[in-house]
């Protein structure tokens, strides 16, 4: 079922790889052309523009887009109580592990009356996008809020694509996400609307103002990540968080069935998902194709699944070792990297490029996708080489507070003066001898 490369007696470069792997044409370039349209729109008309686009894409005209507090309340009332449980269980476990995880402020005595701090200060305002095209992404909202949470972000606004079947409401389960979270401003906009409208700001039909922020975080299609890309500047953004990526590295003591199930799982996003199996194993590669082939036939998303399998972006890549393997699979940098090997927490330590790691055959990619306490909004499209996934440090910055005595500046004015004159910026050199008209030495 899916296309097949075979490395085994050959390891090309890393540049060679990346171009030989499978990989989506996901060309956000030409969706940015797509989407600057929407982003002008927002701009210059706010709330009607986003009123026009969400009737063509969501298809549905809700009364107003921001959702007022009494219903986001009201969803915790209709939620499933398993899926309550099973989201505060998630909840607790994000919380646990983002806690640990923030940074704190560190002092460097650099000379004695000289030190240098970086202060970790969370941005001001924030939009936290969970989305809600193909499925239904509560977990998102928890993905996105707990980190801005525990970073100390003052004033949270999360958007969500409004859904036909609820009125033009976000689904009543993100509601009841962003309820459980004390999340109390939710606009119901997707894609590249809501992007535009998070940076612009504008006003709602009944007067409410959604206050521009200064950072869009959070996965979504591609128009959101071009949206996302367009507007970066006007606004910080997280990673680009595209759609899902699972690459297995797998030998042949790895189960097909797991392998096979993992493959699927993250298939089932979107048709341009992408699922690579990178084996050791030709037999294993076989058993994996007809796991897949009877559990596709089996599961509810068929078509989608079958599509993003069979695309250009999903395959097998057969190599001679696992050595050989983690080439690969560092050149490819998958959003999330399984390893199914013998001895699969040494082989996971050498690993350096994934957005996320899972270990061994009880670690499935779907447990980081909900409960493993982890984050599941990570980079794809390679972004992994450069890129990390949300964190609490994606809502902080580290400023440098830089504190000196008169004697401390003494000192080293002589040196700060010469390495003035050397770039032949003298006037900076005189803002410190200024400050000792009778000599620094
Ligand atoms: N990388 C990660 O961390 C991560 C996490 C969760 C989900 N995802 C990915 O997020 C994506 C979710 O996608 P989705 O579509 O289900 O939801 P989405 O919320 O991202 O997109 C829905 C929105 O797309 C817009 N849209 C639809 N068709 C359009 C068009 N032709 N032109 C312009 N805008 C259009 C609409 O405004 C709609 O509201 C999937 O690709 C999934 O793989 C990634
Ligand atoms: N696998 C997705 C991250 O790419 C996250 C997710 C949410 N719900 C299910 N899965
Ligand atoms: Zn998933």
């Amino acid at each position: 079922m899916l296309n097949r490369i075979d490395l085994r007696g050959r390891v090309p470069s890393a540049t060679e790889l990346r171009a030989t792997l499978p990989r989506a044409e996901i060309d956000v370039d030409a969706a940015l052309h797509q989407v600057r349209p929407v982003v002008e729109a927002v701009r210059e008309r706010g709330v009607e523009a986003v009123l026009e686009y969400t009737e063509r894409f969501d298809r549905v005209r809700p009364a107003s887009v921001r959702v007022p507090r009494a219903e986001i309340e009201a969803a915790l009332t209709t939620l499933d109580p398993a899926v309550r449980a099973a989201l505060e269980e998630a909840i607790d476990r994000a919380r646990k592990v983002h806690a640990d995880q923030r940074r704190t402020d560190v002092t460097t005595t650099v000379v004695d009356g000289g030190t240098v701090t970086e202060r970790w200060v969370p941005v001001e305002r924030v939009g936290l996008y969970a989305p809600g095209g193909l499925a239904v992404y509560p977990s998102s909202v928890v993905m996105n809020v707990v980190p801005a949470q525990v970073a100390g972000v003052g004033s949270l606004v999360l958007c969500s694509p409004p859904q036909a079947e609820f009125g033009g409401r976000p689904h009543p389960t993100t509601l009841a996400a962003a309820a459980l979270l004390g999340v109390d401003e939710v606009w119901a906009v997707g894609g590249a609307q809501a992007v535009a409208l998070l940076a612009y700001g504008g006003t709602d039909t009944d007067g409410a103002e959604l206050v521009p922020v200064d950072l869009v975080t959070g996965p979504g299609n591609i128009y959101l990540t071009a949206a996302k890309r367009l507007l970066r500047g006007l606004i910080g953004i997280d990673s680009e968080a595209g759609p899902t990526e699972i690459a297995i590295l797998a030998d042949e003591t790895a189960d097909p069935v797991h392998v096979a199930a993992d493959l699927v799982s993250q298939a089932e996003h979107d048709p341009l998902a992408a699922s690579v199996l990178v084996t050791t194993s030709a037999e294993l590669a076989d058993a994996v194709d007809e796991e897949l082939t009877a559990r596709v036939a089996a599961t509810k998303h068929t078509e989608r699944i079958g599509e993003a399998l069979r695309g250009r972006q999903s395959g097998t890549v057969l190599v001679s070792t696992v050595e050989d393997g983690l080439r690969v699979v560092d050149a490819y940098a998958a959003e999330h990297l399984e390893i199914q090997t013998a001895d699969a927490r040494a082989v996971a330590a050498r690993v350096r490029n994934a957005g996320a790691v899972f270990v061994g055959p009880y670690a499935p990619v779907s447990l980081g996708d909900y409960c493993a306490g982890s984050n599941h909004v990570l980079p794809t499209g390679g972004y992994a080489r450069h890129s990390s996934g949300l964190s609490v440090q994606s809502f902080l910055r580290g400023i440098h507070v830089i504190d000196y005595s008169e004697q401390a500046l003494r000192e080293v004015a002589g040196k700060v003066v010469a390495l003035a004159n050397a770039e032949d910026l003298p006037a900076h050199g005189e803002a410190v001898t200024a400050r000792f008209p009778g000599g620094a030495e």
